[in-house]
């Protein structure tokens, strides 16, 4: 934990939902006293219309590129030197896609505070060839010997930024770093609660971007909102199943805060992945194509995390447990064509008499037997 009276936050990555989230905890280090009010933000850099992009958020106080239309506050200075942005910071907010966060953590590895926090926002697992899946918080606490913090949501980063009320989640071990972290992101319509379950809340995560490309690809074969209703469902069963498997000390309730049922309604509504998913059904464009037309520089996560997440599933031989992850990972890599979708949802072992009473009453035995 930081002993600092005045911490010094440095948010790290500068995409849509980290413009979003800097723009409370700008507001916020600016009126508590607990925090610096300068608050650094590393910003991959690039160049818009002949001009940098730092250039650009510092002078005009707002990401055109990534969250357009919506003003910085003036406390939020953007800093394209990945290790000048975090040398002095005491907590470090990382939001970036996850596919960029290997590389990040290694540059920052001996150059940060050893007593600084971390908090991760970044919805993905990281995959290697020695340790296989790997939860995004788990590598940077590794790599740069922090504790690390996560916050999953629904939270839609353009909602989100326009101020529309709307709740997260945040993990968190120790309470005194849940407070302040909950300070330093909790707003009038963007409410937090703290719990302690915090792998569960990163899987939530994780996991809810595959949901919602299947929710896509429904959208995309013209199916309602039954089959909608279904897929979050299933979806959702999939993902208790996999926290029940793989993380023995994760709690069910932690699937009825904001990370977990909400996140998977919103992602499978108005996300980027179901909107992706949808016009890879709809075209016959690769998902390169459909990222570089449709997201102008934003990232796709879901595809990534079905990938990661079904090697995993082959590697341990359960499979036949997650049929609606698997059908996620086959129809991007077009081994098998979307309708298949709904014929591997028609047999999931969900539809077995009494799989509820199995699912949780094995976990209720894990928990007396702990
Ligand atoms: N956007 C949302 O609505 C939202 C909401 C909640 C959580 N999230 C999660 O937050 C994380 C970050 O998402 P986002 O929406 O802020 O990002 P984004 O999709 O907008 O990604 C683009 C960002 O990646 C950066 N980038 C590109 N190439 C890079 C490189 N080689 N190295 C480092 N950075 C590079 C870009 O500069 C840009 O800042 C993801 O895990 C996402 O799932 C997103
Ligand atoms: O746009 P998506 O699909 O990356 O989802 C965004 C957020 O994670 C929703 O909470």
């Amino acid at each position: 934990m930081t002993t600092n009276k005045s911490s010094k936050v440095t948010i790290v990555g500068s995409g849509n939902w980290g413009s979003a989230i800097a723009k409370i905890v700008g507001r916020n280090t600016k009126k508590l006293s607990e925090f610096d009010p300068t608050v650094t933000m590393y910003v991959y850099e690039e160049m818009i219309d002949g001009r940098k992009l730092t250039e650009i958020i510092n002078e005009q106080h707002e990401n055109v590129k990534y969250l357009p239309g919506i003003k910085l506050p003036d406390n939020v200075v953007a800093e394209p030197d990945l290790i000048k942005a975090c040398e002095a910071a005491d907590i470090l907010v990382f939001v970036l896609p996850h596919q960029f966060i290997p590389k990040i953590c290694c540059m920052l590895k001996g150059k940060i505070k050893s007593n600084a926090i971390g908090l991760s926002l970044i919805k993905g697992f990281v995959t290697s060839e020695e340790k296989g899946i790997q939860l995004v918080s788990h590598l940077i606490h590794n790599l740069l010997g922090i504790e690390v913090a996560v916050l999953m949501g629904a939270n839609i980063a353009n909602e989100v930024a326009k101020e529309e009320f709307c709740e997260t989640t945040i993990g968190c071990k120790d309470s005194t770093n849940g407070l302040l972290l909950k300070k330093l992101v909790q707003s009038e319509n963007f409410r937090v609660v703290v719990v302690d379950d915090c792998d569960t809340v990163e899987v939530c995560g994780g996991l809810k971007n595959i949901v919602a490309c299947a929710a896509g690809f429904a959208d995309g074969l013209g199916l309602g909102d039954n089959t909608k209703a279904a897929i979050i469902r299933l979806g959702m069963m999939e993902m208790i199943n996999f926290v029940n498997m793989f993380y023995k000390n994760g709690n069910v309730k932690t699937f009825f805060e904001s990370c977990g049922l909400a996140d998977l309604i919103t992602t499978c509504y108005g996300g980027r992945n179901r909107r992706c998913s949808e016009i890879f059904v709809k075209s016959n464009k690769s998902l390169d194509e459909i990222e570089r037309e449709i997201l102008n520089g934003q990232k796709l996560q879901g595809p990534l995390a079905a990938e990661e997440v079904v090697f995993m599933l082959e590697q341990k031989g359960v499979t036949q447990s997650f049929p609606l992850f698997c059908a996620v990972q086959k129809i991007f890599k077009r081994i098998i064509p979307p309708p298949m979708l709904i014929e591997m949802l028609r047999e999931h072992p969900v539809h077995q008499q009494g799989y509820l009473e199995l699912l949780f009453e094995r976990k209720e035995k894990e928990a007396e037997q702990r």
